[in-house]
């Protein structure tokens, strides 16, 4: 268990933190004793990352900043509860004026909705995306914080009829990725009942992010917003840089919408819904498309396999015995750190030993929803579970008969230098293709294609995304991006460090450094 907390005054962020798996949460009720309750959990937890709910009265909120000052909390999402998901009002006028007197100074992020953003800045309304992120900024200086987070949740009605909204992809994808998702945004809006996205705004006090989600159709909301700050503040203590955490924390809460709006519990207008889908069922579990005609799902989703290649964590069994780490330790750091697909590479182990590898890991890829791949072998990864993808090469079995082996659900990934190679693997069913040596590299022997290499095969490969590799450190990782590689696939700077959550942490910021076109606030 990492050691980072989440603490909330809502039963909610007890859930949302153990089901996003690596921190420890407290759950403490606002009343009575809140001053005692909060040091034990904050002592206990050790105050990395606090979110804060509903905070009653003016008073409560005083005391809770005092808290969070003398605990020297590190990260402070402030969910600054005034209207409901339903538009109830929830609080007086004077806990707003609290909470931007004293809270929000010391948040990290605050994640009001369309009406908590307007209340907070006195009235003002907010009708359009481009009014959120007006809203954002100014309600940035207003309020003191890092950050801001806008849910746009409530934008019902909004002129997309007049004003088609280009949203942008829903994480740090490099710009190749904006022409597909932005069809979300472009499809027409229906009158007068809510749109079809929800289009969620960031302004992380330099850039504006527009985060796009298919509204998910399912009473099952009580507690989203909730949920949403609690699971941000989970994935900030776990080291996730601000967009990362808003956007991996995002997706589980649309997930578990999706996952659980065929639920009945209670009998309300808003209903509960699952945090605990994930750990039902796993290999049955389907990710939310971002489609809104709601397509069939699959592990293989095109755009969840684009948005996992961002820092693919490829592993080394001679790198982890010369660090005496297990491949479950190596692989445990690498996703602490932001690895977001892990592939399993022994060169040499025979079957058994290999399944038994590959078993080892699966558990902990699954609990944070990081696709597993097993390199060359695919009757490994058909033994090792039904959610396991295969890597091949051009000198392995021919990549369309894996296809037929692996069925259509399974990941597929395809090893190409060439433009003609990228065709053909395309055509194979590839769901992604590994385009290297990038540089040179230390780990393997393989002809090196440059920067120009793969940006040729980066233009033939699309709409599949494409992964560089080979010779990839941290400070010449954003180049292959630049080339149009949708992220980058990486050995030793990993797996070859002294500490390998750390080496994939400082990747993982670097990568957020890429360009965002259209995106400068
Ligand atoms: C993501 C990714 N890209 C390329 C490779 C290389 O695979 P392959 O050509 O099968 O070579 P070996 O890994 O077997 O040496 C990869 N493994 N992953
Ligand atoms: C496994 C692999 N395949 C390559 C290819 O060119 O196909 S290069 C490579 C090794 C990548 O390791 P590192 O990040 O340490 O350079």
């Amino acid at each position: 268990m990492m050691a980072c907390g989440v603490f909330g005054t809502c039963a909610v962020t007890a859930l949302t933190a153990q089901n996003t798996q690596g921190v420890h949460s407290v759950h403490v009720p606002p009343l009575p004793f809140l001053a005692q309750q909060i040091d034990a959990c904050l002592e206990d937890i050790g105050s990395h990352a606090v979110k804060t709910g509903m905070l009653p009265t003016p008073a409560v909120v005083e005391l809770v900043a005092s808290k969070i000052r003398e605990h020297k909390v590190e990260q402070l999402v402030v969910d600054p509860v005034l209207v409901s998901t339903s538009g109830h009002a929830l609080a007086e006028d004077s806990v707003a004026k609290a909470l931007l007197r004293h809270l929000t100074p010391l948040a990290t992020l605050i994640t009001p909705n369309i009406p908590e953003a307007s209340a907070l800045l006195g009235g003002s309304p907010i009708q359009t995306i481009d009014d959120m992120e007006a809203a954002a900024k100014a309600l940035r200086e207003a309020a003191g914080c890092q950050a801001v987070l806008i849910k746009g949740g409530h934008l019902a009605n909004h002129k997309d009829e007049d004003k088609p909204a280009h949203i942008q992809p829903p994480s740090t994808l490099p710009s190749n990725t904006q022409q597909e998702e932005s069809t979300l945004a472009n499809a027409p809006a229906a009158k007068h009942k809510q749109t079809d996205a929800v289009v969620d705004v960031l302004f992380d006090g330099r850039l504006v992010h527009r985060l796009a989600r298919a509204r998910v159709d399912t009473a099952n909301t009580h507690g989203t917003g909730c949920t949403l700050a609690s699971a941000i503040a989970a994935e900030l203590s776990k080291g996730l840089p601000m967009l990362q955490a808003v956007d991996a924390a995002s997706q589980y809460l649309h997930a578990a919408l999706w996952n659980s709006k065929a639920s009945h519990i209670g009998k309300g207008a808003q209903r509960p819904f699952n945090h605990g889908w994930m750990l039902a069922d796993w290999h049955r579990r389907t990710f939310p498309s971002y489609n809104v005609e709601g397509m069939a799902h699959q592990t293989a989703d095109p755009k969840f396999v684009r948005r996992m290649l961002w820092l693919y964590a490829v592993t080394d069994p001679d790198l982890n015995q010369r660090h005496g780490r297990s491949l479950r330790n190596a692989v445990t750091a690498a996703i602490a750190g932001g690895a977001t697909m892990v592939q399993v590479r022994e060169k040499s182990a025979c079957g058994g030993a290999f399944l038994a590898e590959v078993k080892s890991v699966l558990p902990v890829c699954r609990a944070a929803g990081v696709p597993l791949i097993v390199n060359d072998r695919v009757d490994v990864a058909l033994a090792a579970g039904p959610d396991v993808g295969v890597h091949v090469g051009q000198e392995d079995i021919p990549a369309s008969e894996v296809r037929q082996l692996l069925g259509p659900n399974r990941i597929l990934g395809v090893t190409v230098k060439s433009v003609e190679e990228a065709l053909r693997a395309k055509q194979d069913g590839a769901d992604y293709l590994g385009a290297g040596a990038v540089y040179a590299s230390s780990t393997k022997d393989s002809g090196v294609i440059g920067l120009p290499g793969l940006a040729k095969v980066c233009t033939a490969a699309a709409p599949v995304p494409v992964v560089a590799i080979g010779g990839i450190q941290t400070a010449n990782a954003l180049e292959p991006l630049r080339a149009g590689a949708v992220g980058v696939a990486v050995v030793s700077v990993l797996f070859g460090a002294d500490d390998v959550q750390e080496a994939t942490r400082k990747l993982s910021a670097r990568l957020q450094q890429v360009e965002q076109k259209s995106l400068v606030a």
